[in-house]
Order: C-alpha cells, then structure tokens, then sequence
C-alpha cells in the first residue's frame, strides 16, 4: 500500500515537473527545441514554430537540420556533420552565441543567434549523451541597427560617400601595406573652385544638390578598387589603390575635366564647376595619416593658388609649399599675438587739400604686429597668412574694439567739427561676418561714441567680390551713422560699374595713379575722370601715395579733396589711451612721435 502511495506521489511530482517544464517552454520568447542522436526534434516550442513557419508536426521526428539549418548565406550546401549543433550530441560540446542563418519553411531565412547544450542521461554504465536541446533567437533587426549605425558612422549623410574618418582610417591601413609592399599607391586632395558663389547666389539646398550631382560624375571616373570620400564642405578624398604616378596624374586630370564639363543647373541658370586637385604620391617615407593629408591639402591650396581647376603633384622641395609653410607658421605666431595683445596701432593722417579748410581731423588706422624680438612687423609680411587661415575677422574686431574703447572714447565730446574720424580698414572676410556690424554697435552704444568718428575702409576689389554682403554691410552701417570709403579705387578695370551700387562716403584713387601723376598725363587724366565722376555723385576724393610736393600741387590743381603720404606725414603709432589726443597734423603732441 505504502509502495503505491510512493508511486502515485513519484508520478504526479513527475507530471508536475513536466507541466512546469512545458508552461516554460511556450511562455519563453526564444525558440527552443530538441534533438535525438540522429539529430530529429523531440520537441518544439511555439515561438519556434512561429519563427521558422512550420506547424508542430512537421518537424517532431524529422531530422531538423536538412530542414532548417541546410545552406549558408551564399547558398552552398552546408553538411550537417560541419554544424556546431550536432557538435553537442555527437561529440557532448556545447556551444554559446554563433550567429547563422536558419530557413524558413517558405524558403526565406533570417540570422539567428543560437546555442545547442548536449543532454546527457544517466545510464547504466557511464553517463551518455541522448541528444540536444538548441535555443535561438532572430537577430535579423539588431544585425540591421548595427549595420545601419555602423553604416552612418562611416558615411556621409548627403552624399553616401565614406567620411573622413573613414578615410583615414582606409588610409592608414594603405600606409601600413605600403611599408610591407612597396606598391605605389597615390592620394587626391580634391575642393571644387567658387562653391561659395552657389550657395550665396542661390542657397545651400542648390549647393547640396550640387555637392550630389558632383559625387556622382567623379564616382564615375573612378575604378571600383579606388575610394572616393567626403571629408567636409566642398572638400573631397580620393586613394588610389596600386596606382603609379603617371597613372595617378592622368586619373586626376580626368576627374578635374569631369568637373569642368559638367554643367550645373538651378532654376534654369547654368553655373560652371571647376576642382582644384592636390595630389601626393604615397610611399614609406610617409609617417603618418596626418603628415599625408597636410601635403595634399598644401599641394590642392597650391593648385588655388595658380589659379585653380589644375592639378598640382606634390614634391617635398616644392617652393610654393614652402612658402605655405612659412605662412601656416605665421597662424601660430598671430593667435598667439591676439592672445597676448601684440598688436599696435600706428595712424596716418589724411588732410584736406584746400576747399574744404581745415575739416574734421581724419586718420587712417594701420596695423603692426610687434615681434618676438619687440621689432614691428608691418602688415603685408602677416596679413596674406592672416587672410589665408581666416584669422583676418578676429584681428579686424581687435583693431574696432581697440579704436572705439581706447581712441575714439576718448574725443567723444569734441564738437562735430573738431571729432576726429578713424578710418579703419576691413577685410573680405570680415566684411562676410555677418554679426560684424552687431559688435560695432554694441561697442559704440557701450562706450557713447558717435558712429561718424568710424570710417570702415573696404578695397574695391573685396567690395566687388562680396558685392551683395558689402552694400548690406555698408547700409546698415551707414544707418547708425558710419562712414565708408572705398579704398584703392581704379585698381579694377570696371571700377565705375560698381561705384554707382555702393553708398561710400569717400573714394580713395588708388596709389597707382597718384605717384605718377607728375610724369605721366594719362593716369593724370584718369585720375582726373574718377575724381569728377566721384564729385557728381557727391563723394569726396582721398588721394592714396601722395609723396611728394609736386604731386600734392597737381592734386590741388585737379580738384581732389583730401591727400595721404609721406608729403603730408609718415604713419606714427597711435597715442596710448592717456596720453594727450593728437593733433589735427596728425602727429601727437609727444615730439617723440614726429618722423
Ligand atoms: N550647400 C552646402 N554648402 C556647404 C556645406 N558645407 C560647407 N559648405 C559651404 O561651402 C563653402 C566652402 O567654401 P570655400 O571652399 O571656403 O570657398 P570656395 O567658394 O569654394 O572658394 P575656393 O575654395 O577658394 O575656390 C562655404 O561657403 C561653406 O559654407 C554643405 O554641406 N552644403
């Protein structure tokens, strides 16, 4: 009786433990099923059913491998003595975290992680393997997330091409192989000419269309074992992969005539593309990711600088890329400058010649840099690097803010006729930024300076070339009470064009007509037609270089209105804030500032 009773309590702990091992079975999100030794299903969970298509008894007792698990992803056959599952119960391994394909019923597949655990039974000898029990799950959208992360860490976004960090990544692998190798392989430092004119003139969606439409025909250019990269703005990256130079050359030069062929179009107005390319040969002597980008990137400036759309092959005794270097040197020494309050200002007066008497005092304000060695540097050894590494807006504020805070502040109470007017010159780049003429306003209300003691000089040949963005600045300046001139004017041969759209207040005939004024009666002449033309528009005329009596005597005779040069005085440096204002000459009552 007892014995029974011990048989029933067996049985039913038994189809308890049973019930608990099924409850669990269905209500696991994996799919979970088991193998005999030959490798057919003993049982199947619902969720594997649902995964793998198939109805539960189409797969209990049928061998599951020819089933589910028979081709790689390429489609070849894959022998079920090769799949780790059958590892579990053949050779009693189990195995964790492999990534394969399963197959659906319906002949579609998807990843699946799984892993197979071999079952053992306690048998009258030793303990055996009686099959195995394999768990999976679909991986197919956290493969998918990866690879979509992945993709766009490696990717540009507007035009699919890889980024620069891809780039350099591939590169440095190319310089690793080419120290094992010795194959030549070569890089293309490659920005498209005048971008900026589309954007400006028809915004950034036509320059992003244009950036696509250029992808495409340079990709087309290219051999499939080549690699072509976004790395920023209008700059691209090209490697060519076991590419000898004249091979490389003739691949640079046709992805440059693809540019220049190609014709862009937006809302029916055409707009020519050129590239200016940099290429650097690659080779072990090359240390480093870095070192190979600078020399391309100085090789491609030096393809602008010859006048752009051409290709310029980089050599490490090249003088051009020398000369660069000096100026990238010179970006250091002037941030530093800034930093350290290095700059000087000198002034150099211009007078008036007669019919306007005395006038309001008026100086041109002109920078120095002083040097490590406490020598001034003048501004044409700085300011072309300056230029050239966009540091000519941070050194333009300077030069405003020191002359509002520490010069004009100090006169702000002169009456009208005695307020003397600081002209200070503005860069192309300045003239871009667009919160310049902000920070001019809020440094005239913040130190009450009246806005006509500033003259903001802008060459003629920058006003053109930014002509919208310079009459913008100019009227909104001209609002608060600005003065304007329009400095070097004559330079450019279709100066009157552009006179009649820009709202100066004086035009500066450029020095190139005045020094041979004596000699010469053709520039007389034509420095004779600007200055009538600039009277009938009301403007009033400076003459740039006067520098000498003579010269100062024919401008008086044609009319001019103001003169600066050596004839009148020499540039001297601007009186420290406290010291005594200068005087209307010019030179500061200290007589150590007279030449
Ligand atoms: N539409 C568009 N413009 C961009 C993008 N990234 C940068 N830019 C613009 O690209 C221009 C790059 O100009 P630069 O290369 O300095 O000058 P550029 O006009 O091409 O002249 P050069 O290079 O001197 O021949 C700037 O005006 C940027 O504002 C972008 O993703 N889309």
């Amino acid at each position: 009786m007892k014995e029974i009773d011990e048989r029933r309590q067996a049985e039913q702990t038994l189809r308890q433990s049973e019930a608990r091992f099924r409850l669990l079975l269905e209500s696991a999100g994996e799919g979970i099923y088991g193998l005999d030794t030959e490798g057919r299903c003993t049982f199947v969970n619902e969720a594997a059913l649902t995964m793998l298509g198939y109805a539960r008894d189409e797969l209990l007792g049928r061998e599951t491998h020819s089933l589910i698990h028979h081709s790689h992803a390429d489609g070849s056959a894959y022998p079920a003595q090769e799949c780790p599952i059958y590892d579990a119960f053949h050779k009693g391994q189990p195995t964790h975290g492999l990534v394969e394909l399963l197959w659906r019923k319906d002949g579609s597949s998807f990843p699946a992680e799984y892993s197979a655990q071999p079952l053992r039974e306690a048998g009258q000898e030793a303990e055996r393997v009686s099959g195995a029990v394999v768990v999976f799950h679909d991986v197919a959208e956290s493969q998918a997330l990866r690879h979509l992360l992945s993709y766009q860490a490696t990717h540009d976004a507007l035009t699919g091409l890889v980024n620069r960090q891809e780039f350099e990544r591939q590169l440095e692998r190319m310089l690793i192989e080419i120290r094992g190798d010795g194959e030549a392989y070569a890089l293309l430092y490659l920005d498209l000419d005048r971008f900026k004119v589309v954007n400006d003139t028809c915004g950034h969606t036509a320059g992003d269309q244009l950036l696509r439409q250029i992808t495409a025909r340079l990709h087309e250019r290219l051999r499939g074992r080549d690699t072509l990269a976004r790395l920023g703005g209008d700059e691209f990256g090209v490697l060519l992969e076991h590419c000898p130079l004249d091979q490389a050359l003739r691949i640079a030069t046709e992805l440059r005539d693809a540019a220049q062929d190609y014709r862009f179009v937006w809302e029916g107005k055409p707009f020519s593309v050129s590239v200016s390319i940099g290429l650097v040969p690659l080779s072990a002597t090359i240390g480093s990711v870095s070192a190979a980008l600078a020399a391309a990137d100085a090789a491609c400036y030096a393809a602008k600088e010859q006048g752009r759309n051409r290709v310029h092959l980089y050599q490490p005794d090249d003088a051009l890329l020398t000369q660069q270097h000096t100026q990238m040197q010179w970006v250091s020494r002037l941030t530093h400058a800034l930093d350290t309050n290095r700059f000087r200002l000198y002034q150099q007066v211009i007078a008036p010649l007669g019919q306007h008497g005395q006038g309001r005092p008026h100086h041109e304000v002109l920078l120095r840099l002083l040097d490590e060695e406490g020598r001034v540097v003048e501004p044409m050894a700085f300011v072309p690097a300056a230029e050239r590494y966009n540091l000519m807006p941070a050194i333009d504020r300077w030069v405003v803010r020191e002359v509002i805070s520490h010069h004009a502040v100090q006169q702000r109470h002169a009456p009208l006729a005695e307020r003397p007017i600081f002209a200070v010159n503005l860069s192309g780049s300045s003239l871009a930024d667009e919160r310049l003429a902000e920070f001019v306003c809020g440094l005239l209300a913040e130190h009450g300076v009246p806005a006509d003691m500033l003259c903001f000089e802008i060459s003629e040949t920058t006003a053109i070339a930014n002509l919208s963005r310079a009459i913008e600045f100019i009227r909104a300046l001209k609002r608060e009470g600005c003065l304007f001139a329009l400095d070097n004017f004559g330079s450019s041969m279709s100066s009157f064009a552009y006179l009649k759209q820009l709202p100066v207040d004086f035009l500066k005939i450029d020095g190139s007509f005045i020094r041979t004024l004596a000699e010469d009666s053709l520039t007389r002449a034509m420095a004779d037609a600007i200055n009538r033309v600039a009277h009938v528009m009301a403007i009033e005329t400076v003459a740039e270089c006067a520098e000498s009596a003579p010269i100062l005597a024919l401008l008086k005779e044609l009319g001019v209105d103001h003169a600066q040069g050596y004839a009148l005085a020499r540039p001297q440096p601007l009186p420290e804030a406290d010291a005594p204002a200068p005087s209307a000459d010019g030179y500061g009552r200290n007589p150590a500032h007279r030449p």
